[in-house]
């Protein structure tokens, strides 16, 4: 390899905020993607991005949580309604009325831009291709394996398990980085635990306590107490950076993909990005003030045998603004397995899925570059 080309992979190593402070004017060859991968592609003289005449209604199902935890509220049941019907059809929600308040959001979406903007030395110290580390900061998805980068630099801290020894691994600059990220990740737990029991509710798998229950009952129940497994299950929280873009339709910030876990919370900030699949097309997710844009991960899809969808979801940059996402994913804990709950596999409805668990996960995307849906896929039945 030449010496020019060895500076120029250890320069895409340093991630994009570096790239974009170098002042590119053009996207290296490193960030293009193939032509039939990129944002604005035209088929048929259709550009799909735009192609939704809906678009610019699209209004993603809101989920009030105030109203979800009014045990005698009026509302309470339609809010289940549409909850169901958010998971069953779009595969995300946005949630409001969530409860946390304005300056412990704003206090971590302030902490996570001011880590980005450290000087690269700093940012650095993170860095590391452990992907089982508490604390790991790079670029793209998998910056030792991917063939075409994304516009995406991240941090990702592990909160869950060992919540008590973890977070002093986390960042220590900003000096008040890792009280804001821990106040908040104990609050999005909260919500987690509370979304949990109402989409539980809505698949009809609430627990009762049920003193008359037999042996198979009981045996047969196992599975389905993933509610007391989630509440204590693993956290992640991954914040996303995606710097201006001198030519964002060459890139993307992140390509297709689905999250792995039960459920995902996403903070963002005020500039648009995030577009998910809905009947074929991509569609623009607008950010509402003081909301969450929650997701199906492949786990809840498993879990569920199918009913409730874990959505492809990308995200855009643009040439202008910078753009800050906090994503807070939630499932079991590691060791467990995943798999559909029995209750709700008959023979209408067959099991759809295999077991699976994070150690194949973990394999899957360490062994390849690819992040479209094919690990969820790789974990389906073949239906007759
Ligand atoms: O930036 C966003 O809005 C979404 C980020 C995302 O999809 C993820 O972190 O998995
Ligand atoms: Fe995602």
């Amino acid at each position: 390899m030449s010496p020019a080309a060895l500076f120029d992979q250890s320069q895409y190593q340093k991630g994009v905020k570096h790239l974009y402070e170098t002042g590119v004017k053009n996207v290296p060859p490193k960030y293009i993607l193939p032509v039939s991968e990129r944002p604005n592609v035209v088929v048929n003289g259709i550009k799909p991005t735009y192609a939704a005449t809906t678009e610019a209604n699209f209004k993603l199902p809101v989920i009030d949580f105030f109203q979800l935890l009014q045990e005698d509220g009026s509302n309470r049941h339609q809010v289940l309604t549409s909850l169901a019907h958010a998971c069953e059809n779009y595969g995300f929600f946005q949630l409001v009325n969530h409860g946390i308040s304005e300056k412990i959001i704003s206090n971590m979406m302030n902490a996570s831009k001011r880590f980005f903007e450290l000087p690269y030395c700093e940012r650095e110290k993170y860095m590391t291709a452990d992907m089982g580390a508490p604390v790991r900061y790079g670029t793209s998805f998998n910056q030792t394996k991917d063939g075409v980068f994304c516009w995406r630099d991240f941090l990702k801290l592990v909160c869950n398990p060992q919540p008590h020894h973890l977070p002093h691994q986390w960042p220590s600059s900003p000096v008040d980085f890792r009280e804001m990220a821990v106040t908040y990740a104990k609050e999005t737990k909260f919500i987690f635990q509370k979304l949990v029991d109402a989409i539980l509710e809505t698949l009809g798998l609430l627990q009762e306590t049920n003193t008359t229950e037999t042996k198979e009952e009981e045996d047969d129940d196992d599975d389905d107490d993933v509610g007391e497994a989630l509440k204590n299950g693993s956290q992640l929280m991954v914040v996303n950076c995606f710097p201006p873009c001198p030519e964002p339709d060459l890139t993307l910030g992140m390509p297709p993909h689905s999250d792995y876990g039960f459920l995902t919370l996403v903070l963002h900030d005020e500039v648009p990005g995030l577009q998910m699949q809905l009947h074929g097309k991509w569609v623009t997710i607008q950010p509402l003030p003081g909301s969450f844009v929650v997701n199906v991960g492949d786990h809840l899809e498993i879990f569920s045998n199918g009913k409730y969808k874990s959505v492809v979801h990308r995200v855009l940059v643009n040439s202008t603004k910078s753009r800050i996402s906090v994503a807070s994913l939630h499932s079991l804990p590691f060791e467990t397995i995943v798999r559909p709950s029995r209750k709700l596999i008959n023979d209408k409805n067959p099991r759809r899925y295999k077991d699976t668990d994070f150690a194949t996960f973990l394999q899957y995307i360490q062994s390849c570059d690819s992040k479209e849906k094919n690990f969820l896929e790789s974990r389906k039945l073949n239906q007759r």
